[in-house]
């Protein structure tokens, strides 16, 4: 039998909204992130979607997301399991920044490259391959054995921590996964088989929205 997976990344932050690179930095959601979060709450309600169990990071922007996706699906009791391996990438000395201030300094390439490529880590941060190699432990030990229980399993994380899950339930190259940008608020639901491979994704929203 097997299970459902839905990822979704948290709504816009306070920090997304100054552009400023943030990390494991703790801002809270914005009004838009809160309604980004009520609207991918709601496809999930449509859906009729009940979970057995929802994982999220140790930051703020995941788990208020999180409470307003259990608050309207109606499912505020489920079993909810935190964990630091979900968090965003470490974005180390970018940390705080203005992205743009950062294009300036270093140039629109570099900049592009550590936020983007497979495995140039920021300056004394993660690349997304370092953070791959804390989410995937992760999702191999703690989250699929649910999923292929047959349950349906929330993630509610960060936008580099899901591209390195997508970049495997996809199964996309270091180079593919380059042009993979998560838009927020918007929940991927995938479907696995029983060898944990996908059988089914479907997008509940519009992720050409990413920035
Ligand atoms: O940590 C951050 O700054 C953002 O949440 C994600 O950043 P990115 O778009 O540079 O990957």
């Amino acid at each position: 039998m097997s299970g459902t997976l839905v990822l979704v990344r948290h709504g816009q932050s306070e920090w997304n909204l100054k552009n400023l690179f943030t990390g494991w930095r703790d801002p809270d959601l914005t009004d838009k992130g809160r309604e980004e979060a009520e609207l991918g709450a709601n496809a999930l309600k449509d859906t009729g979607m009940t979970f057995d169990v929802a994982y999220v990071s140790v930051l703020t922007r995941a788990q208020h997301t999180l409470d307003i996706i259990l608050d309207i699906t109606g499912q505020k009791g489920v079993e909810t399991i935190r964990d630091q391996a979900l968090n965003e990438r470490d974005y180390g000395d970018l940390s705080g920044l203005n992205k743009d201030d950062a294009r300036q300094r270093w140039g629109e390439e570099q900049v592009h490259e550590w936020r983007r490529s497979y495995d140039v880590p920021p300056p004394g941060g993660e690349s997304l391959k370092d953070t791959g190699a804390r989410v995937w432990p992760y999702y191999m030990t703690e989250i699929l054995p649910r999923v292929l229980r047959g349950e349906t399993v929330l993630v509610s994380a960060h936008g580099n921590s899901l591209r390195a899950l997508v970049m495997i339930l996809d199964r996309m190259s270091p180079d593919d996964v380059t042009g993979l940008n998560l838009a927020t608020g918007v929940p991927m639901v995938y479907k696995l088989k029983a060898d944990s491979t996908v059988e089914s994704k479907e997008v509940l929203g519009d992720m050409s929205s990413a920035h």
